[in-house]
């Protein structure tokens, strides 16, 4: 069984045992629902592009950085002049939670991506309630017929959709007119391998209309300077901002260097 097998495994059980606890209707009374959401796409497309992640730890990484407010560093990633804030929820593997997607949003007005392992409509509906502008679908864990479900179901919430692949199958089934966003995992959620040849090889079967996301492994401008010219607008940032005592103060120095 690999770490993706595992967590999704853990995940439909988180999900089956929150629906029990919130109903539905609960999360659609959310004040936070019926919020005009912002476009992460289009930011992404008309800024710097950058996607900078709250991330305290991660399966490949045991503590990346445990002593920063979620607030904090939002707001120091606003200042600093990123597209959009990526917010991992999950709590077991990365110590994330929906609380820290809700304290971002009341910290910042930029978009919000809920970072989640999505196996469920529901986390959709929670993603929403909880202040997040746009959602992430991973393909190694979903069918086509899935991605199309839940993009589908994200677009109807005016909620914008990142769909993650690592391979050319998963690329494949991932490319659908419901999708804004298609992202390119460097790392091998398998292995933890890391390596920007994936991005560059994979962005040859993007069509022109999607967005071009770059995800994981990017610690320096230079691999930022090396995968634009492949077509890539988004890049999606988390340890190499995380490991150090400001992680707003390090974006708006790595921005700065972009021009
Ligand atoms: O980061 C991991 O170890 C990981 C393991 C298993 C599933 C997902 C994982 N990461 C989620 C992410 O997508 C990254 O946090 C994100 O792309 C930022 O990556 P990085 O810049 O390398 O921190």
């Amino acid at each position: 069984m690999t770490i993706l097998d595992k967590i999704t495994a853990d995940k439909i059980k988180e999900v089956a045992l929150r629906k029990s606890l919130i109903p539905v209707s609960q999360l659609e009374q959310s004040v936070l629902f019926e919020r005009a959401t912002i476009s992460l796409a289009k930011a992404v497309s008309s800024g710097s592009g950058i996607i900078a992640e709250y991330k305290r730890r991660s399966p490949s990484k045991s503590v990346i950085n445990n002593s920063l407010s979620v607030q904090d560093v939002a707001s120091g990633y606003e200042q600093a002049g990123v597209s959009g804030m990526s917010v991992l929820t999950d709590g077991k593997y990365f110590g994330g939670s929906l609380d820290d997607l809700l304290l971002a949003r009341a910290a910042a007005q930029f978009p919000l991506l809920r970072k989640e392992f999505i196996v469920d409509e529901y986390q959709i509906l929670e993603a929403k309630a909880y202040g997040a502008d746009a959602i992430l679908l991973i393909a190694a864990t979903l069918s086509r017929k899935q991605i199309e479900q839940f993009s589908t179901f994200a677009k109807s919430l005016n909620l914008d959709v990142l769909c993650e692949s690592h391979n050319e199958e998963e690329l494949q089934k991932s490319i659908m007119p419901s999708v804004d966003m298609l992202g390119i995992n460097n790392r091998n959620l398998k292995t933890f391998e890391v390596s920007l040849e994936t991005s560059k090889e994979l962005i040859k079967q993007i069509p022109d209309e999607f967005v071009k996301v770059s995800e994981s492994g990017i610690s320096s401008v230079e691999a930022i300077k090396e995968l634009k010219p492949h077509g890539f607008q988004g890049f999606l940032i988390g340890e190499n901002f995380m490991k150090t005592d400001n992680p707003g103060e390090s974006a708006a120095t790595f921005i700065k260097q972009l021009d």
